[in-house]
Order: structure tokens, then sequence, then C-alpha cells
């Protein structure tokens, strides 16, 4: 891009675990194949980070413009769908073999459809296996799975994905690298007078209309997608930083928070938005009954439901599900979302989290609510 201003610094907000989404244009630049030329500083931050005790979880596109250039020499129709799935499906592997040539650490494939996402099973279990991975120390590579994703199944774009992980994931931050250094007024390629913007307290209408397609063959969404993104982060009380992964110096800023680029605020605080969620969300699907213990516990609002706790469970809901969670007498303790369905927490109901396997033959964790996902009754009366 032509234009290039400066920008002020900014501080980045606080945190402890980020998405970093990296675009195509920054793995695949000048519309070839693949090239660490980008990548390698931005794995370079991913280590110094995990150094620090911090954890990240990459969002990578790049796996369409992979393939694409695998195939050059032969005629490809690269506007369908199936074309499309089939180059993605090619690029797939080199994409996550460059990341895993610029990190020490063991690099995990996790690929997500739209689907997943919205199944609540299968978004908790995606939920379950990144927190697994990186209580294991490894660096999952997200991108979405674009060879079975259909079109009424596909996400289209690895930004809004990015801001799903992050809110997945529990992420304090969503860092979105991309080949221009701002939000700029209006699309820099089309309006040379176009100014950046460095600060969004608040997406409003008027800043959404800044936002034009993307600039290249490889880029998907172009600054449409990354303005969507942030306001499904900001929605989820995490804030969006934007900016310019092909400048070295920016992401090496990154590494001690200081940020070059756009930062978009966060509606509310992560802890705000869930506690929200839950006192807004459709009604339960049933009750969990819990014993004297179990609620003096849960009332200090820090603490899972174990199943220990637990008297009994009525209705019929299903892993996933949002129950009431009331005390021996029927009084509202609170409102959470239940790691097993209301068969397998009668039959866990006074049992020790450790028994869980044996009982059920399986097990979704020690937790029959966790925390996470748990508002107590003061909590919610303190959110508006
Ligand atoms: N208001 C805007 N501010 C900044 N960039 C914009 C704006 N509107 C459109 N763009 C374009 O969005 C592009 C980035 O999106 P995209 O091409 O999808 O890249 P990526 O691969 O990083 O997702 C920029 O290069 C720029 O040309
Ligand atoms: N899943 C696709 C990426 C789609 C996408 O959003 O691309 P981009 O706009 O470059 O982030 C791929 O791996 O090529």
């Amino acid at each position: 891009m032509s234009v290039r201003v400066e920008l002020p610094e900014q501080v980045l907000p606080r945190w402890r675990r980020a998405v970093l989404k990296v675009g195509s244009n920054l793995l695949a630049a000048d519309g070839g194949g693949l090239t660490p030329r980008y990548a390698e500083a931005l794995a370079a931050f991913i280590t110094a980070s995990h150094a620090d005790g911090r954890q990240v979880v990459l969002v990578s596109s790049g796996a369409v413009a992979a393939g694409r250039a695998l195939l050059r020499q032969h005629a490809v129709d690269g506007g369908g769908l199936a074309a499309r799935q089939a180059l993605a499906a090619l690029g797939q592997a080199p994409m996550i073999a460059l990341w895993q040539s610029l990190s020490a650490r063991p690099v995990a494939q996790v690929l997500l459809t739209h689907d997943d996402l919205r199944n609540r099973r299968r978004y908790l279990n995606a939920r379950a296996t990144l927190r697994e991975l990186l209580a294991l120390n490894v660096l999952p590579v997200v991108n979405e799975n674009d060879t079975v994703a259909v079109d009424e199944l596909k996400l289209g774009d690895n930004d809004n994905l990015a801001a799903i992980v992050a809110a997945l994931v529990d992420a304090d931050l969503l860092l979105i690298a991309s080949d221009v250094d701002a939000l700029y007024s209006a699309d820099p390629r089309h309006d040379p007078a176009a100014t950046p913007i460095s600060h969004v307290p608040v997406l409003t209408p008027s800043i959404l209309a800044m936002a034009g397609g993307s600039g290249s063959v490889a880029g998907t969404g172009g600054m449409r997608t990354k303005l969507e993104a942030a306001a499904k982060a900001a929605a989820a009380g995490i804030p969006t930083a934007l900016f310019d992964g092909r400048d070295a110096a920016t992401v090496q800023g990154l590494q001690h928070d200081r940020l070059y680029g756009t930062l978009f605020a966060a509606a509310s605080s992560r802890m705000q938005a869930r506690k929200y969620w839950l006192r807004h969300a459709p009604a339960a699907a049933g009750r969990i009954r819990i014993d004297a213990g179990a609620t003096l516990a849960l009332a200090s609002g820090r603490v899972s439901l174990l199943p220990g706790g637990v008297l009994g469970a009525e209705g019929e809901f299903h892993r996933g599900d949002l129950v009431e969670i009331v005390d021996a007498t029927g009084r509202p303790v609170g409102r959470g979302l239940c790691q097993y369905g209301a068969a397998e927490v009668r039959r866990l109901a006074g049992r020790h989290s450790r028994e869980i396997e044996s009982v059920l033959g399986y097990s979704y964790g020690a937790e029959v609510v966790h925390r996470d996902d748990l508002a107590t009754v003061s909590e919610m009366e303190a959110t508006t």
C-alpha cells in the first residue's frame, strides 16, 4: 500500500490468552506460493509470548493461496466453490508445515466449520480440544475446514472465525495481522485522502460504512469482515487490535505491548458479557438441585459445580444446555451451561469427579457446570 502515515503508539490491553489471525496476503505475498517472509516475525512473537507465560491460538489463512500456487502450471478454475475446496485441501498441509518450520513447539491443526460452532455439542468439544492443546503447550493453528463446508455452512472468512474462536477459548485479546496498517476512513486503495483511525471506542454504523472489500486475489473479506470480527469480539467482551503484519517493527512492538494500528475497545468486560448472556439467554431446559455445601461454595462466584454437590436433575436437557441451578428447597442459586445431559447428571449426583469415568464409561470433564459458564443470582442481579 502506498499510503503510510505514522500511527500513534498505543498500549495493548492486558492479555494472557490471545487469538492471532494471519491473512493470506501475509503468507502468500504477491499472489505466489507460501513464504516465511512475514510469518517469521509473527512466529517469533508467538514464541516470545509463550516464553512470557502467555498463550496464543493462531487462526491462519493461506491454504487456498498455497494450493493455487502449487497448481500454477495447470489450468485451475479458481472461481467455483469445488475448485476452492480442492485448492484448500491441497494447501492445508503446506500451510501447517510453514508454521511448524517456524515453531519449536509442536503445531496442531484444527479445522472448523460454521456447523461445528453452531452445534452445541461440537462447540463444547472444539472448546475442550483447544483448551487441552493449550494445556499441552502445543500451538493450535485453526483454519476453516473448506473441504467439507458447503456455502451455507461456510463462515467464508477467517476474520469472523477468529472472533468466534476468541470467544470459544475465552481469549482476552484478538489480534488481526493484515497487509494494511490500520482502519482508514475509506478504502485507501481508492481514496488517497483516507486517514487512519487508531482508536475505535464503539463500532458505530458510520465506522462500519468505512470498510471496503479485499484488495487482492488472496484475501477474502477485506476490511468489512475485520470490522464484523471486531464487533463480534467486542460483544463477547474482547478487544481487537488490527495491525500491519508486514511491518517488522510493528510486530516486534507487540512483544512489548505496543500497538501501531487500530484498537477496537470491547463493549464490556468478558465477565459482564458472559453473565449478561447467561442472564438473558432463552429459558433453561431444566433444573439441577444442589446441596447446602455446594450452594455456599457457588455463592463465592469462583468455583465450578462438581457432581458431589448435586442432589438431582429435573427436565430433559442435553449437554451444553442452559440450566437453572436451585438449592435443596428450590430457591434459585444461578444459571449455567451444563457439561452433561439430564440423565447423566442424575447418574452422577453425589459422586466424586474421579468416579465420572467409571459411572458413565466416559467423561467430559470434572465439572457439571464449569465456573466460566456459570452466573450466580447475585452476579446476574449486578448485570443490567
Ligand atoms: N477502510 C479501510 N481501511 C483499511 N483497509 C481497507 C478499507 N477498506 C478496504 N480495505 C482493504 O482491506 C484489505 C485487507 O483485507 P484482505 O485483503 O482481506 O486481507 P487479509 O488477507 O489480511 O484478510 C486492505 O489491504 C485494504 O485494501
Ligand atoms: N480458509 C481460507 C482462508 C479464507 C480467508 O478468510 O482468507 P483471508 O481473507 O486472507 O484471511 C484459506 O485457508 O485459504
